[in-house]
Formats: structure tokens, C-alpha cells, sequence
């Protein structure tokens, strides 16, 4: 969905996924399962043989733990099923049609022909290598979970209830509303949408973390007052704005999409005296707008505080409200993510369940995790996984 033209088969699409992922609905039936999810992360850093130990003395690197708990949220949302370690065989081949296909996405190979149409023919062998992939990683969605949901609803004469987001997609295809490649297409922009940018944000949150020990300490007491030993959970969140603050400052230090996704003006426009014609590709500098020394003060530093005090006003909304065009990391607008809605729950109540846990601290000898970019055609992810001990904070 995020690169079909705007139209009726965009409208249609997000109308169809809607439903399923980006509802208040959707967020209540699920925020339970998110936080197991998370505890279990937390469970595995304080006694899993082959993680704490680790952990506790010389570092773990978490990003790996972190994306088996992100695949099985968005796998348990979208099909009803989990995997059950690092280990497990179809984890491993989910994630690593996964990362081949992010891979040829951040490639500038990806798009240079659209500038230098001269230069076309050279990239048959990447499209080859591009389609080859996508032939297998769709059969994969295809065989191992969208089949089997479709077997699920076929099942006692149709009669099945809707369980899980495919039911509800695989429910518009038998309504003759959407195609079979619609549905797997579906299927790979969540893979793709959903778990990568989320991730991505978890590591830089950890990172700038680790490298801030007094925001971690901020976040436990606001924790400690305003929850008062009740469980963080989603619908507390509310009551945490210096925990917010924190995600936000992530998103605008590190725009995880910093050029957002290309859009295109279906007619000829006029801006700032320019003429922009018809059908051009506009790409927005999400990342510039939220790191401009001229409109934020200390730009480049980790302050959290700025969204309480001096940037009161910049909000990030779910629907509607007051938008504030210097912060846009889901963009704005019709094609805004929709995935706002799960995206800033998790990552607070990620960043709450490990900091209430534990103290996240640079592996013996360093005193900083290395905060190096690598940006890509579409991202801007953290260049080296950052190694973090965790040490178990006792609670009375
Ligand atoms: C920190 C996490 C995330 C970030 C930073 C992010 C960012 C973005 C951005 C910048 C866009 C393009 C907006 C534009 O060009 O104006 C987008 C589109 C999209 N995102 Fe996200 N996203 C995140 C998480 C998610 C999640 C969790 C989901 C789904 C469960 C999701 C689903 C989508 C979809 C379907 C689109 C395409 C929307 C359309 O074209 O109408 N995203 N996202």
C-alpha cells in the first residue's frame, strides 16, 4: 500500500486494512499480548541460561531479542501464530527474507534509473535479483501462514469467526473486494512497514539510553510517582509524559524514515514560486525539519524535555488534532503511517518494561555505545548493534 498511487485502489486498501491493525480496537484486544511479549524479553535478560549471564556481565546485544519480540506481536496480530526462540527455523527464514529484501531496497540502485533513464538497462540484474526474492518470500507468506488461515475460514462451511487480522483481509477476498496478490502484498507491507521502522526506533531509543543514564533515572521515578507500583500497561501510558517525550525525542533525533515515502502531486501545483509540474516525485525531508538548528534549540542533543517545555506545542496525533509540520516522523495527511497507532504504545511500554527492570549500561570499558548512522535509500538505522548490559534493578 505505501507506494500505490493515490486513488480508488489506495482508498481501498486502507479502508481494508484498517479494520484489522489501526483501530482503537485493535490496540485494547491486543496490548495484553504486547506486554507478555515485552515481559518475556525481560524474563529471558534476567534468567534464560543463554542470554543473562551475558546480559549481566559482558553485554548482550539486544536488537536480536528485540525483533523476536516484534515479529511475534506482528505475527500473533496478523495470523495467530509465534515462533519460539531465536532459533526457530521459520523465524530464521522470515527474518532473513526480511533483511535480503531491505537490503535491496536501501540500495541506491533502487532508484537512480528514475533520474538517469540512460543508465537503465544496468539495472536488469538488480530488478532479476529483486524479483527472484519476491517470488520466494511471497510463496513463503503464502505457504506457511496465509494458506493455512485460508483453511482455518474455509473450515466448517465457511463458517469460521474472524480471529486475526487475515481472517478479516482474506474475509474482503472472498467478498470479491480484493485479489489473491492483494492479500500477500498486504502480508509484505506489514513485514516491511511495521516491523523494521519499529525496530529500528527501539535500538536508537536504547542507545541514546545507555548513553544517558539521568533519563532512564527520570523515567523510573516519573514511573514510581505516578504509577505508584501498579503495572505499566497501555492504557497508563497517558499518565507518563516524560516516557513519551523520550519516544518522541528518538523519533525526531532519529528519523527513522528521513525522507518519508515518496509522494507524488497528481496535478501541476504552485509553491513557493516554483511550478512544480504534474506528476513529479516529492520528497519531503522529514529529517531536516526535525533537526533544524534554526527552529530547535541544541539541535543534535538528546533532550527529551524540550517536548514539556520550549516545544510544548509539537504533538504527534493519531488522528486529526493539531499538527505541528517541524515534527513529522509518520509524515502527515492522507498518507500519513497509520501505524502510529501501534507503533508509539510499543515502543513506551518497551523503553518503560526494560528501564523499570533494569539498568542499560555501555559493555566493561566503554563508557558510550557508539551512536554511528547508516542511512539507506529509505532509513536511517544505527550503524552497529549496540552491545548493553543490563543490570537487574531489585525492586522492595
Ligand atoms: C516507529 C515506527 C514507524 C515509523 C517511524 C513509520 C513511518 C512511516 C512513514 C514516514 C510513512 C510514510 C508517510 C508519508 O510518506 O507521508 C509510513 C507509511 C506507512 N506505515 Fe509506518 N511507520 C512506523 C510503524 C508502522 C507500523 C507499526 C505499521 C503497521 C502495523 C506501519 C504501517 C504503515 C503503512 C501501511 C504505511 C503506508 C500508508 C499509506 O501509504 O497510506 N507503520 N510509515
Amino acid at each position: 500500500m505505501a507506494f500505490t498511487s493515490y486513488g480508488d485502489h489506495w482508498r481501498k486498501m486502507r479502508r481494508i486494512m484498517t479494520l484489522p491493525f489501526f483501530t482503537n480496537k485493535v490496540v485494547n484486544t491486543y496490548s495484553s499480548m504486547w506486554e507478555k511479549e515485552m515481559d518475556n524479553v525481560v524474563d529471558d535478560l534476567k534468567h534464560n541460561e543463554g542470554i543473562s549471564l551475558k546480559a549481566k556481565n559482558e553485554g548482550f546485544v539486544i536488537r536480536k531479542r528485540l525483533q523476536l519480540m516484534l515479529y511475534n506481536i506482528m505475527y500473533r496480530m496478523m495470523f495467530d501464530e509465534g515462533f519460539e526462540s531465536m532459533e526457530d527455523p521459520m523465524f530464521i527464514e522470515a527474518t532473513m527474507y526480511n533483511s535480503e529484501r531491505s537490503r535491496l531496497a536501501q540500495s541506491f540502485e533502487y532508484n537512480y534509473g528514475d533520474f538517469i533513464p540512460l543508465l537503465r538497462p544496468f539495472l536488469r540484474s538488480y530488478l532479476d535479483e529483486c524479483r527472484d526474492l519476491q517470488k520466494r518470500r511471497l510463496a513463503f507468506f503464502n505457504n506457511f501462514y496465509v494458506d493455512k488461515r485460508r483453511k482455518i475460514m474455509a473450515a466448517n462451511g465457511g463458517k469460521h469467526k474472524i480471529h486475526c487480522a487475515m481472517d478479516h483481509i482474506i474475509d474482503a477476498e472472498i467478498k470479491g473486494e480484493i485479489t489473491e496478490d492483494n492479500v500477500l502484498f498486504i502480508v509484505e507491507n506489514i513485514n516491511v512497514a511495521a516491523i523494521e521502522t519499529t525496530i529500528w526506533s527501539m535500538e536508537w531509543a536504547i542507545a541514546e539510553l545507555v548513553n544517558h543514564p539521568e533519563i532512564q533515572h527520570k523515567i523510573r521515578v516519573e514511573i514510581d510517582t505516578k504509577l505508584g507500583g501498579k503495572p505499566i500497561t497501555e492504557s497508563n501510558l497517558d499518565e507518563l509524559p516524560y516516557l513519551q517525550a523520550t519516544v518522541k525525542e528518538t523519533l525526531r533525533l532519529h528519523t527513522p524514515i528521513p525522507l518519508l515515502v515518496p509522494h507524488m502531486n497528481l496535478e501541476e501545483a504552485k509553491l513557493g514560486g516554483y511550478t512544480i509540474p504534474k506528476e513529479s516525485k516529492v520528497v519531503v525531508n522529514a529529517w531536516w525539519l526535525a533537526n533544524n538548528p534554526e527552529w530547535w534549540s541544541d539541535a543534535d542533543e538528546f533532550h527529551p524535555e524540550r517536548f514539556l517545555e520550549e516545544e510544548e506545542t509539537t504533538e504527534l496525533t493519531v488522528s486529526g488534532g493539531k499538527v505541528d509540520f517541524k515534527f513529522l516522523p509518520f509524515g502527515v495527511g492522507r498518507r500519513s503511517c497509520p501505524g502510529i497507532i501501534l507503533a508509539l504504545p510499543i515502543l513506551g511500554l518497551v523503553i518503560a518494561k526494560l528501564v523499570t527492570n533494569f539498568e542499560m549500561k555501555p559493555p566493561p570499558g566503554k563508557n558510550k555505545v557508539d551512536l554511528s548512522e547508516k542511512g539507506g535509500q529509505f532509513s536511517l538505522h544505527i550503524a552497529k548493534h549496540s552491545t548493553v548490559v543490563f543490570n537487574q534493578i531489585i525492586h522492595n
